[in-house]
């Protein structure tokens, strides 16, 4: 597999979710974070939108990380003015390319937005700038119109081109073939960038990746416009893990980048979420629990610590005598065999009526009450 970089687009497409609003300290720090785990480019934002943002830009850039910073700019030239003004080095230009993107908002006059981009490139390269190009909505395009965009922007200056499912309306499958058809076809890079509307996000990007791109844009939880986008996290343990590409990024700080970031964007990691959920590495089930009390391995596919997790055998409603006897026994209880069932009874019922699973003192309490009553019959 080639080398593959992650462009993160948490501070763009990721705070583009609705109700997002980072301020200027949430992006800096972010930015900062990702830069200090090893993520190697960042998409910082969008510095057309005026002022507010451009202050936050300009702060990040002030920082001289070591991750490279690209600016994201419609194919307008007041924008890459804009990128310009906050220091940017790198700038990002997207241009619509399927017909029903073109129509809303270029009026279908394909030839106009064509221009529209070609101006922007060579404005932006005659400036000194390294330049890429998105193709918005390049899953619903025509494909040789968008080969031709493709085709067009290397030739007047882009160095990368951006396949974006805008929509997320592809499966693997069809990324694979759509992306790799424009990797056969360019001399440049190719990035992937994936939505999650049919929850494929992830497996799309990796899907990008195996036809040949070599950049994913992800987004730290999979933050982004209506389900999201391809999560960080997943990505690069995908690559770690999956195909054995080591990304050079520092995994451990994973679950702590994730906690910045959904304290900032003000919305909760569910439970289930791969990698940073609370429930990534969290064990109840009575088999499940009997299996890694003797190997991990049996019910988890790499150790919690490489994510910053650490495991958690919690009892509840599914546990079995195995992982009771062995929290048990942690707090100096021995029970026999009997008893460990009327303890397990309990536990079934109490989480039933609590509707979760219990603490270690409300286990000690019904363990304890169980000897009293042992004691009590002889
Ligand atoms: C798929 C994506 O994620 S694309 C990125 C989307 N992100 C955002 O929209 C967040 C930031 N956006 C903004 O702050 C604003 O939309 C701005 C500053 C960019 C523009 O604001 P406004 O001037 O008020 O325009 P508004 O947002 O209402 O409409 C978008 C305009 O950009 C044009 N436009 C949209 N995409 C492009 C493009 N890639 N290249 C050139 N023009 C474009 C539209 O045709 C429309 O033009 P018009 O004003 O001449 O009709
Ligand atoms: O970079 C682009 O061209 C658009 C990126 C994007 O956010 C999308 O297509 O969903």
């Amino acid at each position: 597999m080639n080398q593959i970089l992650i462009n993160d687009t948490t501070l763009r497409d990721g705070e583009q979710a609705a109700g997002v609003a980072f301020n200027l300290q949430e992006k800096v720090a972010i930015a900062q974070f990702l830069d200090a785990i090893g993520v190697h480019e960042i998409e910082v934002g969008i510095p057309a939108m005026g002022e507010q943002e451009t202050r936050a830009i300009s702060a990040i850039h002030n920082l001289d990380l070591q991750a490279k910073l690209l600016g994201w700019n419609r194919a307008v030239i007041s924008d890459i003015k804009a990128s310009i003004a906050c220091g940017l080095k790198r700038v990002h230009i997207s241009v619509p390319v399927s017909g029903i993107q073109i129509t809303a908002k270029f009026q279908g006059q394909w030839r106009v937005t064509l221009q529209q981009l070609r101006d922007s490139i060579s404005f932006a390269v005659d400036k000194g700038l390294w330049v890429a190009v998105g193709g918005e909505d390049s899953s619903r395009s025509d494909e040789s119109f968008l080969l031709d965009v493709a085709n067009y922007a290397q030739e007047w200056g882009a160095s990368r081109f951006r396949f974006c499912d805008t929509v997320g309306v592809l499966d693997p499958f069809t990324t694979y073939v759509k992306v790799r058809r424009l990797v056969t076809a360019l001399l440049i890079p190719v990035e992937i960038h994936t939505h999650n509307d049919f929850g494929l996000a992830t497996a799309n990007a990796l899907a990008g990746i195996k036809a040949g791109a070599t950049s994913a844009n992800t987004t730290v939880n999979g933050l982004g416009e209506r389900a999201g986008n391809a999560a960080l996290e997943e990505v690069v343990m995908s690559l770690k893990r999956i195909y054995g590409v080591n990304l050079g990024i520092d995994t451990p700080r994973l679950l702590e980048l994730s906690r910045l970031v959904a304290r900032a964007s003000g919305s909760t990691v569910p439970p289930w979420k791969a990698i940073v959920g609370e429930n990534t590495f969290a064990h109840e089930a009575g088999i499940h629990a009997h299996g890694v009390l003797q190997n991990p391995s049996t019910y988890e596919p790499f150790a919690p610590e490489e994510v910053g997790w650490e495991r958690r055998l919690v009892v509840g409603k599914h546990s079995g005598r195995h992982l009771v006897s062995n929290v048990l026994q942690q707090h100096g209880i021995f029970l026999n065999s009997e008893e460990t069932k009327s303890v397990l009874e309990a536990v079934r019922q109490e989480s039933v009526e609590k509707k979760r699973s219990l603490t270690v003192q409300e286990l000690l309490n019904l363990a304890k009450e169980q000897q009293r009553y042992s004691h009590a019959i002889g």
